[in-house]
């Protein structure tokens, strides 16, 4: 995405020399912001037409942090034709989530987003409204409630011992691609709620890794056209990232009509999920909004990409933290050992007592929160913040990265150091803004108990079956642990290990 985003930047500034209609827009833009007679947040200087996109980099949660710690907590930067406001510091999130929460609820419409998720009706980038509102009250209710969690345990327990068994059949010396079971075990407990167990079967499982990367990577990358709408032409040029969403989409619109179709049939498996749900609330006169084949597909994909990505990418980073760090690795260990003594897998009810599996949880999400820039935002609204002026459609990224890496809040930063989370009540519910990896107010993530149980039981049985080591002798502190760009920050680089089982 670097490349990308500094090739078109060059060559956009070249072309400003030459192009009438951008100076136009340029020349708009630069009135629009100036003519207030208020105070902007700072912004640090731009280049002509392109604003401040050269500097955004290969990963911007990063880029972002650096430029942040010169022109401040609260940065305006115009990317192209958009505003947009880089928060950075807890005190400045509770700002936008929490004083101002309403101004902010809002996300921002891009061509991809809309292409993907049949205008934008999934819920995690609908706009703020009566639409968001009944749907997310209809996803908590029907999927992601605290009782209809507690009631996917059976599930869990079997997705995990599934996984495990995975584990042991290709166990040492072999190497393993945990990368790939992870992500497999995260798609297979997300499809297992949303469209049912069948869903193993074929080559389902497969094509929904396909289509849930290249979702990742459409919404992560650069859009020539969402910055500069004037060039959508060029679009085609440069990739065409509008027609690569569509291929994407059609090959999402016939899986999710097989899916549909196979439960209007019947060809199901006895579990009730949440497309039965769905489907049953379609003929239900008592809900209060039409739900349209559309909107099903819209609800059930978002779901498939927030419930995969981000619990396969907690668990990739975890295991590889604990990898690299064997004191902490054995510290877990002793613990789930010591609670579950039988040659059992850790059940569910068991994690209770699990204080540091927790700890280490929490820090794997402080130093790799999976959605590093969260989900952006947008104003509804003009609005101000600590005197600044925040013009209405101004796009809004919370560094939730740098954020749980502030120094003023926490000891050591960029350590892995579970112990900092013992005797200590910091959460990640919404409340803590030095501590957001699931983001906070009306949009936070709906999803988080689903996730912490989840990631939670998966841990505690992957440390309790095996030890685990680095393949090829590799020493621990050599680890890679480069992050990709996208709107999930995953490792750049597989993880490859070697399990030994510790209870054959
Ligand atoms: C470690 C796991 C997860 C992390 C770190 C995570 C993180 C996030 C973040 C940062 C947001 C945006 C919040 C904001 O704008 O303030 C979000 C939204 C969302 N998440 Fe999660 N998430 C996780 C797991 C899940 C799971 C398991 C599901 C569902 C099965 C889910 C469903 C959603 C949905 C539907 C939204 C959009 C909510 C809205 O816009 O109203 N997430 N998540």
């Amino acid at each position: 995405m670097a490349l990308t985003i500094l090739q078109v930047a060059l060559g956009l500034s070249l072309m400003a020399s030459l192009l009438l209609p951008p100076l136009f827009y340029f020349l708009v833009i630069t009135k629009r912001t100036s003519s207030h007679k208020t105070k902007l947040p700072p912004s640090p200087p731009k280049l002509p037409l392109i604003g401040n996109l050269h500097q955004l980099g290969s990963l911007p949660h990063r880029s972002l942090a650096s430029l942040s710690k010169k022109h401040g907590p609260l940065m305006l930067l115009q990317l192209g034709e958009i505003l947009t406001l880089i928060v950075s510091s807890p005190d400045m999130a509770r700002e936008i989530m929490k004083t101002h929460d309403i101004s902010f609820a809002n996300r921002p419409s891009s061509k991809v987003t809309k292409i993907l998720f049949y205008n934008n009706m999934g819920l995690g980038f609908s706009p703020y409204g009566e639409y968001w509102r009944k749907v997310r009250q209809l996803c908590i209710i029907h999927l992601l409630s605290a009782k209809r969690v507690q009631s996917y345990h059976l599930m869990r327990e079997e997705e995990v011992a599934f996984m495990i068994e995975k584990i042991r059949q290709c166990s040492s010396p072999r190497t393993i691609d945990m990368s790939e079971v992870l992500f497999s075990f995260a798609n297979d407990m997300t499809c297992r709620v949303v469209s049912g167990k069948l869903f193993r079967g074929g080559r389902r499982n497969e094509l929904f890794h396909e289509l849930l990367e290249e979702n990742s990577y459409l919404l992560g990358a650069f859009n020539i056209e969402d910055y500069f709408p004037w060039l959508a032409w060029l679009g085609v040029f440069l990739g065409g990232l509008s027609s690569r969403a569509r291929r994407n989409f059609k090959r999402w619109d016939d899986l999710l009509d097989e899916v549909i179709e196979d439960h209007e049939n019947g060809k199901d498996d006895g579990e009730e999920d949440f497309v039965d749900v769905l489907l049953s609330l379609q003929k239900d006169s008592n809900l209060d909004f039409k739900l349209e084949k559309d909107h099903m597909k819209a609800i059930s994909m978002g779901m498939f990409g927030a419930g995969t990505e981000t619990t396969y990418t907690t668990l990739e980073w975890a295991m590889a933290e604990l990898v690299r760090n064997s004191k902490t690795m054995e510290k877990l260990q002793d613990e789930v050992r010591g609670i579950v003594l039988e040659k059992r897998m850790v059940r569910e009810e068991q994690l209770n007592a699990m204080t540091y599996l927790k700890a280490v949880v929490k820090e794997t999400l402080r130093l790799h929160p999976p959605a590093p820039l969260l989900l952006p935002r947008e104003s509804l609204k003009d609005c101000y913040i600590k005197d600044y002026f925040v013009p209405k459609k101004t796009r809004v990224f919370v560094n939730g990265w740098a954020i749980n890496r502030d120094p003023e809040f926490w000891e050591e930063p960029n350590e892995f150091h579970p112990e900092r989370f013992i005797n200590n009540s910091v959460d990640f519910k919404g409340h803590d803004f030095q501590f957001i990896p699931f983001g906070a107010g009306r949009r936070i993530c709906p999803g988080i108990q689903f996730a912490e149980s989840t990631i939670e039981l998966a841990l505690a049985n992957l440390v309790h079956r095996f030890e685990w080591e680095l393949p090829y002798g590799l020493r621990r502190e050599k680890l890679d642990m480069s992050e990709n760009p996208g709107l999930v920050a995953n490792r750049a680089k597989k993880l490859h290990l070697v399990a030994k089982p510790f209870l054959s």
